[in-house]
């Protein structure tokens, strides 16, 4: 049944993909997934090798087609929206930054522009010192960021547009554990004084400790919800999932 308030809603959703080892010829990747995102939560996306959890994080983020099903952000249809208005609420960040070209400050006033936002300066001054990226001068280039800088300035023009749901693609796995931390510690200040819902797709049983209060596994096509309490840590089962990598 909908959930009309659920600030992220997923239903039916099933993705196929073409297989050499299915006499089909084909893999079911994800099979009729429900999955409700009632308020501002930190969800953990886990399971092995393979499982979908990078596709179905595409398909939330409007990046990839699913196969059968919809989703809906606080109430509104992904299918009966424009990608461009979704992708602005529900806002996906991938492991390996691109930037946009021409200077730091371009890359921040761009994704403004093309959404049609105010560009809020104070808020890219203060999301830059919090980074620790207030050294970097902002009529510099982009791209002659290192790939840390890059990550975290990706994830600033992300939060510029204060998203109802942040959808994170393994966003710490290519950084040293310095900035790694700092990423998360960002994104965890951000989600509590923002109420943004953060979906992490992590293989780190620790992150997922320290960043989620829930878990969704991804195995053989179906996803597993469950709670993570501070004193139960990750089950046996989610962790044997990501074990099996
Ligand atoms: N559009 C597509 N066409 C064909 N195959 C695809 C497509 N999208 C994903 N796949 C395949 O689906 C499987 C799942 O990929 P996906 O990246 O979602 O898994 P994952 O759980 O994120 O894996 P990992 O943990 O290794 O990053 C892989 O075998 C991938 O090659």
């Amino acid at each position: 049944m909908r959930d009309l308030n659920a600030l992220l809603e997923i239903r039916g959703l099933s993705k196929r993909i073409p297989s050499a080892r299915e006499s089909s010829g084909e893999r079911v990747l994800l099979h009729k997934i429900d999955a409700v995102i009632r308020e501002p939560e930190s969800i953990a996306i886990m399971g092995g090798s393979g499982q979908g959890k990078s596709t179905l994080l595409r398909i939330l983020a409007c990046l990839d087609s699913a196969d059968e099903g919809d989703m809906y952000v606080r109430g509104a249809s992904c299918s009966s929206m424009e990608p461009a208005k979704w992708r602005s609420q529900v806002c996906y960040v991938a492991q390996h930054a691109v930037m946009l070209p021409g200077s730091v400050e371009d890359n921040l006033r761009t994704v403004s522009r093309l959404h049609g936002t105010v560009y809020e300066q104070p808020l890219a001054e203060r999301l830059m010192k919090q980074s620790g990226l207030d050294h970097i001068p902002m009529k510099g280039p982009a791209g002659d960021l290192s790939g840390g800088e890059k990550q975290r300035l990706a994830l600033i023009r992300s939060l510029m547009l204060r998203p109802a749901v942040l959808l994170l693609d393994e966003v710490t796995a290519s950084l040293d554990a310095i900035s790694g931390r700092l990423v998360e510690d960002i994104l965890l200040e951000w989600h509590r004084e923002e109420g943004a819902a953060l979906v992490w797709v992590t293989h780190h049983a620790d992150q997922a400790s320290r960043a989620a209060s829930r878990i969704w596994t991804l195995k053989d096509g179906t996803l597993t919800d469950s709670e993570l309490s501070c004193e139960s840590g990750i089950s046996d089962e989610t962790a044997g999932s990501v074990r099996e990598r």
